[in-house]
């Protein structure tokens, strides 16, 4: 372990950010400069913690951290589940909470009921092809889509999505229900292996710290 060494971490930009930021804080790590808005700059550098952050697209933080570009990431479980990269999850940070699940008009209930060789249009191909092919051992065809999913069923591109479902109501302002669950999903801290064994007490350190606020959070909320 060197004490120099700066530990990099990639933040997922989006949804997921500003409770990253809000978490760190409250564990007594810095990056003031990260919440300027209207900076264009991409990498910041806390040099009295010896700290490096930077904001990625949710796919691609798994990608610099199993390549140690990042020692650590924040990115949602479905990013890590669809990338599938050569990370360690040590963390689960509670927010960002969502499932992942099988939607369409309740009409579609029935073809996955009788496992039709139905289309299934997804963000998430490969959280979808898992399901269908390893869990359920049903043969479908997945299309990939990048955004506004839900259009999949109602422009008749598919018979079904899976997708990330929240609060509901982008499904229920179009029709479409929750057919089936495949997961629950919220943030998660992912780490590089070989940065693991290289700065192992320090990140280690952080984990502990990070755990430690989310279990006076949840004390409190109780
Ligand atoms: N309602 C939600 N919709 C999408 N993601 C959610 C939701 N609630 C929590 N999340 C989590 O937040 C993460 C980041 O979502 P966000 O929408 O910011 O990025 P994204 O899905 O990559 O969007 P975009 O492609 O539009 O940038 C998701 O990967 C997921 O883990
Ligand atoms: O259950 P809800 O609270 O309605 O949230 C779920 C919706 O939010 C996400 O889309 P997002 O806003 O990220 O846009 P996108 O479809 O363009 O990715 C997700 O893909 C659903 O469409």
């Amino acid at each position: 372990m060197s004490e120099n060494r700066y530990l990099t971490f990639a933040l997922t930009k989006g949804r997921l950010a500003n409770q990253t930021l809000a978490l760190f804080e409250e564990a007594g790590i810095f990056c003031e400069e990260m919440k300027d808005k209207t900076s264009r700059k991409l990498i910041f550098v806390n040099e009295e913690q010896k700290l490096k952050f930077f904001l990625a697209k949710g796919p691609d933080v798994p990608t610099y951290v199993e390549y140690g570009a990042a020692d650590i990431g924040i990115v949602g479980r479905d990013t890590i589940l669809e990338e599938n990269r050569n990370v360690y999850e040590v963390l689960d940070l509670g927010f960002g909470k969502c499932r992942m699940c099988v939607c369409g008009p309740a009409c579609a209930g029935d073809l996955l009921l009788h496992h039709e060789r139905i289309r299934v249009s997804s963000k998430y191909p490969n959280i979808a092809k898992d399901y269908f092919y390893n869990k359920k051992h049903q043969t479908v065809d997945i299309i990939k889509l990048n955004g506004s999913v839900e259009l999949g069923p109602l422009a008749g591109l598919s018979e079904v999505i899976v997708d990330i479902v929240e609060t509901g109501s982008t499904l229920r302002e179009n029709g479409l229900e929750v057919l089936e669950e495949i997961c629950t999903l919220s943030a998660r801290m992912i780490v590089n292996p070989v940065s693991m064994q290289m700065d192992r007490a320090r990140i280690q350190a952080l984990v502990t710290g990070l755990r430690r606020k989310l279990e006076e959070e949840s004390h409190r909320a109780d």
